[in-house]
């Protein structure tokens, strides 16, 4: 990568100008003083650079050993947000109060080209070292910053942008910095926010290890927010003094700084006392419990705990998968040693069991997909959730099952439920299951809930950005507690299952327009995977061989120039498609060899093939006498429309006829993608399943 840019003296020459001429630019007000600070505080001149000092090993042990706990509450948040980030070409590092890099994820490629410049563990990166940067500028001003290319005040770091947050102890002192150094320049604020975020969750955890002997208070003004990233969070001793409290807590209560709080009472602060606190949480399971604050009449909702070294060993069961029992050891990477991760690698210390062979057809020869899987098999059996990410038919499912079997949990049931086809009113019953006669409709036998099949195995959580915001708050209090209780009933019942969601859309987007918790996020992402495109797998000529081999019955042979365009072929629909397309070349081709007049569907965009009639839209035919309505034959020529009826239809009336017809084409335009439909309708996916649902037109997995 080039990290110079070239005409680097006239970058001295501005910041000199700037400088002495007192051009301070009022909306980069920080960079330009910093820039100050270099020239006149630290005797820094822009045409002579430097690079950053490196501490020797030796040196940084004792660094290690003094920021040993808040170095162990980042890593995981680290991993976490460079997960997030997606971005190859950045590093998520942490320094110390000096400066000096403490903690880096980065890709492996990433780390070997910034080390160099001084990007690796062990160097310093204050002001005074390296020049306006980061990490230094952070430090110098005690606020978050971002300092994008030619901010640096050293020409060879202005290939580079970083933003970087101060992050806080349980005193209030700044305890390190938290910082992403990127080769992109976009998205500064966005990057801002996600950094202030992992800060606060490293802050929280920062409390909770140095307080374990004390009872930790968690509070907010609204009753969603307790057990949230938003919550107050105070660490109260046995007598009732405060010991330490979160940035929340202080804002929540008025106050300036942690010593405004620390030694205070329970009494001073809030309407009552640290027994009557905890003696009314206990008695409503740690549900909030609501409390004023004391000489005001502000209302929070509270919860007070034993400490976390008295509370009683968790049971057996349920005590290992769930998101909250997200071990920060789950991430261990690049630490002091080690340095760098490759973009979705977390290696584990626990052996992942080698799985069960694939189904026939399945295959997960990409080294890409084949690196995500063995990662997500460590992960999950180190307890931590797992976020899905990728486009429709790309295979989530089928890679959420091949973890599972995988995984310590491979003996019990991997249960499956896809948040956009059921009808809003059903999720809650379908998850949380329910009691005989619990609601109008409900059978007489009762339900026992997808929850709780899934106890001892894996829960799939398929399109989780349509999930509710109402039945979010229950999930999530599902995960914390790791109890369900049926709907209609008291009882609750422990639960112990690994948990994997899937989403083709970015769950950080639903979060900022308030349409996904963020809390809840965050437990369902211990780990992201994106899993790639069929058009960005290199097993893809394995793969058509084996899905033709399964939808053939073993007949299946393609011509040197079907394989050609299937191969070359940009699959928006990915597997699901290939499979379907597959699936009715094989039976037009009726044990022949496949050629390209079989694959009329690859043509249906307006290009249809030499020697073939033009593709026809018409509901989608079944290929096989099983199969369902997903099926490429609908654009495909006469004779796979002659080869199978479709089967026969409820009556339906000619205005729902006709929604059915024109519902079924824009299907077949935008290649069954369900997402794609609801986007052109300007509906949600929830309300399409509903109507398709409703008009008979079937969207399942043929194989399940
Ligand atoms: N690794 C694989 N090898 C062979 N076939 C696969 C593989 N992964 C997925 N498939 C096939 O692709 C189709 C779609 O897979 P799957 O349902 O897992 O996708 P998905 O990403 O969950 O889709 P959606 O986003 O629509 O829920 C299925 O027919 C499945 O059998």
């Amino acid at each position: 990568m080039t990290l110079v840019l070239p005409g680097h003296d006239r970058h001295a020459d501005r910041i000199l100008d700037v400088v002495r001429n007192g051009l301070t630019d009022p909306s980069n007000d920080l960079v330009t003083r910093s820039w100050a600070r270099c020239l006149n505080e630290y005797q820094l001149h822009p045409e002579h650079p430097r690079e950053p000092a490196i501490i020797s090993q030796a040196a940084m042990q004792s660094r290690f050993e003094r920021q040993a706990d808040v170095i162990e509450c980042a890593r995981y948040e680290m991993t976490t947000l460079y997960q997030q980030l997606g971005d190859a070409d950045s590093a998520v590092v942490l320094t110390d109060t000096d400066g000096a890099i403490v903690h880096m994820v980065s890709s492996p490629e990433f780390a070997a080209e910034a080390a160099p410049l001084g990007l690796r563990v062990g160097a310093v990166w204050s002001e005074r070292e390296a020049g306006t940067n980061g990490m230094g500028t952070c430090l110098a001003s005690g606020a978050p910053v971002s300092i994008r290319r030619e901010d640096h005040f050293f020409s060879q770091y202005t290939s580079l942008t970083c933003s970087a947050v101060p992050v806080f102890d349980p005193s209030g002192e700044i305890a390190a910095v938290l910082d992403v150094t990127s080769r992109s320049s976009l998205m500064q604020q966005h990057l801002l926010v996600l950094l202030g975020m992992t800060a606060r969750m490293i802050e929280n955890r920062l409390i909770d290890r140095r307080f374990s002997n004390a009872h930790p208070l968690h509070f907010h003004s609204r009753p969603e927010f307790v057990y949230t990233l938003h919550e107050g969070k105070l660490a109260v001793d046995g007598d009732g003094r405060i010991l330490a409290a979160n940035r929340s807590a202080l804002f929540q209560l008025g106050l300036q700084s942690v010593d405004e709080v620390r030694s205070r009472r329970i009494e001073d602060l809030f309407q009552t006392s640290l027994e009557d606190m905890l003696q009314r949480s206990s008695s409503s399971s740690f549900h909030p419990v609501v409390t004023y604050r004391a000489n005001a009449a502000l209302r929070f909702f509270a919860v007070a705990r034993q400490p976390a070294s008295e509370a009683a060993p968790a049971p057996a069961r349920g005590a290992r998968s769930l998101g909250n029992a997200v071990q920060p050891a789950a991430a261990q990477i690049a630490g002091p040693s080690a340095g760098a991760l490759a973009p979705g690698a977390v290696p584990g210390r626990a052996a992942p069991r080698p799985g069960k062979p694939c189904a026939p057809g399945i295959t997960f020869k990409d080294q890409r997909l084949a690196t995500q899987l063995q990662t997500a098999r460590r992960v999950i059996a180190r307890q931590t959730p797992i976020l899905l990410r990728g486009e429709t038919g790309a295979g989530k499912e089928v890679f959420a099952k091949a973890v599972h079997e995988g995984s310590p949990h491979a003996h019990g049931n991997f249960v499956a439920v896809n948040c956009a086809s059921l009808p809003e009113t059903l999720i809650e019953s379908e998850l949380f299951g329910y009691r005989a006669g619990a609601f109008t409709g409900a059978q007489r036998t009762g339900r026992r809930g997808k929850i709780l099949q899934a106890d001892g195995g894996t829960l799939f959580l398929d399109e989780i950005a349509d999930m509710p915001l109402e039945l979010q708050a229950r999930l999530l209090r599902v995960l914390d507690e790791r109890q369900v209780t049926p709907l209609g009933t008291e009882e609750t019942h422990p639960v112990d299952f690994q948990l994997i969601s899937a989403s083709h859309g970015h769950l950080p987007d639903l979060v900022r327009e308030g349409r996904f918790r963020e809390d809840l996020y965050y437990r369902l992402a211990g780990i992201e995977l994106t899993l790639p495109p069929l058009r960005e797998r290199s097993d893809k000529r394995e793969l058509i061989h084996n899905l033709l081999a399964t939808e053939s019955g073993g007949d299946g042979v393609l011509s040197p120039e079907a394989e050609r365009l299937l191969l070359e072929h940009p699959w928006p629909g990915n597997i699901r498609q290939l499979r379907h397309v597959l699936r009715s070349a094989a039976a037009l081709a009726d044990g022949k060899p496949i050629g390209r007049e079989h694959l009329p569907s690859l043509f249906a965009d307006g290009a249809p093939c030499a020697g073939s009639k033009p593709a026809v839209i018409a509901p989608p035919v079944p290929a096989a006498p099983a199969a369902n309505g997903i099926s490429f034959a609908g654009a495909s020529p006469e004779p796979a429309a002659e080869a199978a009826p479709e089967p026969a239809l409820p009556k339906l009336n000619p205005i729902q006829a006709n929604e059915r017809q024109v519902l079924l084409q824009m299907l077949e335009q935008h290649r069954w993608n369900v997402s794609n439909v609801a986007k052109a309708l300007d509906v949600s996916r929830n309300t399409l399943y509903r109507k398709l649902h409703k008009l008979h037109i079937e969207i399942s997995h043929p194989e399940r």
